[in-house]
């Protein structure tokens, strides 16, 4: 397959997804294009899947998107995929604030992949959804990847996004405490990330 264009404003997340599709068996090439495509209001996968399609429309061609989402177990799920408003605006602190009270500090992180064929990609040209977990024959395909945790006080560098609040089950640190392979390696964006690949070189 020709480079694989990821769609992205975000510089952190371009940095991982290169890492971790550069790394393995068959490496996959990735270029970007950073486009400010608005999101909608939805569960995480009408989100990742209105996404993906507008960005394949804006680019007239194939492309990937992803959406990460942060859901807290006492809320159920919420924020989820409008984390980036409640980080930008409550920061650390106040995402653990509003954990006060409740008996669980629990949360996962979820990544969803978006890979679309193009724009007017006919549904039955995209093979069987197995690697995926939508619909058969639909495009976008979604791949999601889910790593457990909880929400902690602030540790590590304050470097990406809510990664110093974020402390995997296990692992006795935050992602930001973490060197960057070792978070690649059980993050929601590599799990995401491995479907991903498995379907991309099915289509080869
Ligand atoms: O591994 C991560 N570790 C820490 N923080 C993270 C991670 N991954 C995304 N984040 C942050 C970025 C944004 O505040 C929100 C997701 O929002 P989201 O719309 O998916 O990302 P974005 O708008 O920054 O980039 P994009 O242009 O790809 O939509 O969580
Ligand atoms: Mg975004």
């Amino acid at each position: 397959m020709a480079q694989l264009i990821f769609v992205t404003g975000n510089a952190n997340k371009l940095k991982e997804v290169k890492a971790i599709l550069s790394a393995g068996g068959k490496p996959i090439e990735i270029a970007s294009q950073s486009l400010d495509i608005p999101e909608i209001q939805g569960s995480t996968q009408e989100v990742a899947i209105d996404k993906c399609r507008r960005a394949a429309e804006l680019l007239g061609g194939p492309c990937i998107t992803e959406d990460t989402a942060l859901c807290f177990e006492a809320l159920k799920g919420l924020p989820g995929p409008y984390i980036k408003y409640f980080l930008a605006d409550l920061g650390h602190e106040g995402l653990n604030s509003l954990l006060v009270g409740f008996p669980t500090k629990a949360a996962w992180a979820l990544c969803t992949f978006a890979y679309s064929a193009g724009p007017g990609t006919p549904k039955s040209r995209i093979a069987l959804g197995q690697y995926g977990t939508n619909l058969v024959g639909s495009d976008p395909v979604l791949f999601e990847g889910r790593t457990d945790g909880s929400i902690v006080p602030a540790r590590g560098p304050g470097v990406f996004g809510w990664d110093a609040v974020f402390e995997p089950t296990g692992t006795g640190l935050t992602y930001a405490e973490m060197p960057a392979d070792q978070k690649n390696k059980l993050s929601h964006r590599y799990k995401a990330l491995e479907k991903l690949r498995d379907y991309l070189h099915s289509l080869n």
